[in-house]
């Protein structure tokens, strides 16, 4: 039996995959579930139980889960790549433009016309002058980050008649694959800034990311560049912000995160974290996430995680050891040993390593009762350099 605990509202699709299952209880006051599932619930500072295995972000960005404290203590972290990226590159593009034609502002004026009769006709046709704005026809988007989503919205971006020019330098080798050719390709950040009218940011927040858009960068751009911000609130210098936007040096700024001090910068367009927020989006992610957790706790095998490495072995229901440990050497020759020493031969077995740490999964040919696995774990366990190891 496994017991999944919720932090956020997850797709009831994403947990039927648990429901429909008899060895899966789903109980969001479990004090030692198996797995976590969450969207965008902070568990920094979250007590876990040592009986927790894994974690499963419904959604790309991880900065609201301690990642490195959960991989020394051999915990999975997983994301869900690309299963929301439809969902942000449509709010994106669909913001560009309204943003771009002062559409949010005219609204908004608009409504306080309420009350004044048969007026308004006038009053709109004389206030509209104030709200011209301008087409993306011809305009250049510089796009941060060619990842799900920022691959996406060049592809689109073109489609609609802008240049694009896109910067990542950790591009993969799929996305580059599925990138137009017409994208160009900046060669630091520096020359994106100067050339584009609008700019658009798709990294995740790290220590190399964060506050990426402060005066120094601003002091590249165009004049009255537009900046779009989907990725985190934390990419940006707020103080920095608000003065570009007062000096008009920002035109507009786009976002996501909206909290006290942007609420009161001008011409800023605040959106409550709509980014991915579609039922199809959150099913996608939901579903995603809901597969990755089970196939991990049946199997052992790892799909989409942002700490371990990928790692799959068919599984044909023989036991199986799953033994997170340091990536240093003479590991996988010390869990045989113990193997050998309970006589267990191996049918198969795969070792992968991401960084200072590694995963070995190893198949068992021999049958064995259950007797042997507390004595296994505890063996294998003791090895140096071992997180930890489950008998599956
Ligand atoms: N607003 C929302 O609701 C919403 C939804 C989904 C994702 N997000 C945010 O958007 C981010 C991107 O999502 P994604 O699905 O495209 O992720 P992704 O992992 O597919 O793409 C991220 C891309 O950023 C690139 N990158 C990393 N560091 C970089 C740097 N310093 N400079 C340039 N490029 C860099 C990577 O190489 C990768 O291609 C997420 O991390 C998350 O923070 C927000
Ligand atoms: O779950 C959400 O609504 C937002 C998810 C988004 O911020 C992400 O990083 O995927």
């Amino acid at each position: 039996m496994f017991t999944i605990k919720t932090l956020n509202a997850i797709a009831e699709v994403g947990l039927n995959v648990f429901k429909n299952n008899d060895n899966y209880t789903i109980d969001n006051d479990a004090q030692a579930p198996d797995a976590i599932v969450l969207r965008s619930y902070n568990m920094h500072n979250m007590e876990l139980d040592t009986n927790v295995k894994a974690v499963a972000r419904a959604g790309a960005g991880v900065n609201n889960i301690p990642v490195n404290e959960y991989t020394e203590k051999g915990i999975v972290v997983f994301n869900t790549p690309g299963a929301n990226a439809n969902a942000v590159k449509e709010l994106v593009l669909t913001t560009l433009m309204a943003s771009s034609r002062n559409l949010f502002a005219g609204i908004q004026w608009t409504k306080g016309l309420e009350g004044k009769g048969e007026e308004v006709p006038k009053l709109v046709e004389a206030g509209k002058k104030q709200f011209v704005g301008k087409e993306i026809k011809g305009k250049t988007l510089g796009i941060i980050g060619l990842g799900a989503i920022g691959a996406r919205v060049a592809n689109d971006a073109l489609r609609l008649d802008m240049d694009v020019i896109g910067y990542d330098p950790f591009i993969s080798v799929d996305i580059a694959w599925n990138l137009s050719r017409n994208v160009q390709r900046a060669m630091s950040l520096e020359e994106l800034y100067a050339k584009a009218d609008y700019i658009t940011v798709h990294v995740p927040f790290t220590k190399d990311t964060g506050g990426m858009f402060n005066k120094d960068s601003f002091a590249i751009m165009k004049d009255g560049v537009h900046i779009l911000n989907f990725s985190r609130g934390e990419l940006v210098n707020e103080d920095d912000m608000a003065e570009a936007l007062e000096s008009g040096k920002v035109g507009k700024y786009i976002t996501d995160f909206p909290n006290e001090k942007v609420l009161k910068m001008p011409n800023c367009v605040c959106i409550p974290h709509l980014g991915a927020s579609t039922a199809e989006s959150e099913e996608n992610c939901a579903i995603m996430a809901a597969h990755q957790v089970k196939e991990f706790l049946e199997t052992g095998n790892i799909v989409n995680s942002v700490n371990f490495p990928n790692a799959s072995l068919p599984y044909t229901g023989k036991r199986r050891v799953a033994a997170f440990h340091q990536n240093v050497k003479g590991m996988v020759g010390q869990i045989t040993a113990v193997l050998s020493n309970y006589d267990l031969n191996i049918a198969d077995m795969v070792n992968r390593s991401r960084g200072d740490y590694a995963y070995t999964i190893i198949d068992i040919d021999n049958k064995f009762n259950g007797d042997l696995t507390p004595a296994l774990e505890e063996n294998i366990g003791k090895i140096p350099g071992m997180v930890n190891v489950r008998i599956i």
